[in-house]
């Protein structure tokens, strides 16, 4: 299993939302991680061929997939990020017209979307309609629908969006849990999110391909510009507002500073270990302080 991105590039008019991607991933967990705009939507629908690029090709298996786009999707799983379930439908239902949409053979059918729901801990409320289900039950619905055709490339447009930490814990244990043998493609602006289950991950900022890496190889690049600091009140608006801040902790003697700064930004300042927190601060800095 190997896919292959080829200097994708996206223009809108003669706006560049991608600019000259190129990747090559093999079975494994990847996290695209980029700020709003960055392109990972645009990306995700070219790979699912819901959107054509300006330039570029995409091989999977050496082949051309656009040149054969029915036996690329018969092994693409796929959760758009503005999914829509049908409210009225239950999850087994759903599940059924989803198999039905994807031509799986109806006896099969049944028996899939009931392991699927087993597996992704809805089958207790399989005959429930999907308008009383709660944001995190509706995701991992989205996620077993993705799975139907048990998919060998399997893409989560930000999956996490709106779940609690709680869910958000569930959610990823079962990407995992469903990722052996399988290229998975998770896009999120939330950091926890990649950090414990990518094996590498592809930062995309403004349609470039910034950074790919371990999440330890890509922390690693910013040893050396994270601070902490210990600011007194009436000096704290003034650092707050000429640094970027990763966090900020009130303590008897001041408020201490976690900073991200290429310079030592006071006098005080010690540097500590990065984290990939600070990273996505680090690398998305102006797109966080619009
Ligand atoms: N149909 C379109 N016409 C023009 N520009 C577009 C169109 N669709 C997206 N864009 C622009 O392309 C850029 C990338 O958008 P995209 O949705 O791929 O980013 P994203 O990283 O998925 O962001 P988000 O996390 O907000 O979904 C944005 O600047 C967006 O405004």
């Amino acid at each position: 299993m190997l896919l292959e991105l080829h200097n994708i590039t996206k223009k809108y008019d003669d706006t560049v939302v991608l600019d000259h991607v190129s990747f090559r991933l093999k079975p494994g967990v990847y996290g695209l991680l980029g700020a709003n705009g960055s392109g990972k939507t645009t990306l995700f629908r070219i790979l699912c061929g819901v959107m054509k690029q300006t330039a570029g090709t995409i091989t999977y298996n050496h082949d051309d997939v656009q040149s054969n786009p029915g036996a690329f999707r018969s092994i693409l799983g796929f959760l758009p990020q503005d999914f829509s379930y049908y409210p009225d439908f239950t999850g087994m239902k759903f599940m059924l017209y989803i198999a039905a949409l994807k031509g799986i053979n109806k006896n099969f059918a049944k028996k899939r979307c009931l392991e699927l729901l087993k597996l992704v801990g809805l089958e207790d409320v399989k005959h429930k309609k999907i308008k009383k289900y709660s944001g995190g039950m509706k995701q991992r619905l989205g996620i077993a629908q993705a799975m139907i055709n048990d998919p060998e490339v399997l893409i989560l447009d930000e999956p996490t969006v709106g779940l609690d930490p709680k869910e958000r814990v569930r959610f990823r244990n079962l990407i995992s849990s469903f990722s052996e043998n399988k290229i998975v493609i998770l896009s999120t602006h939330i950091v926890s999110d990649v950090e414990y289950i990518a094996d590498e991950i592809l930062v995309l900022k403004q349609g470039k391909l910034e950074n790919r890496g371990a999440s330890s190889e890509l922390v690693n690049t910013i040893q050396g510009y994270v601070w902490e600091s210990i600011v007194e009140k009436n000096r704290l608006d003034e650092v707050v507002a000429k640094h970027v801040i990763s966090n900020q902790k009130h303590e008897a003697t001041g408020t201490v500073l976690r900073i991200i700064s290429n310079e030592k930004p006071t006098h005080n300042a010690e540097q500590v270990q990065p984290t990939l927190e600070d990273l996505y601060l680090y690398y998305f800095r102006e797109d966080t302080e619009k």
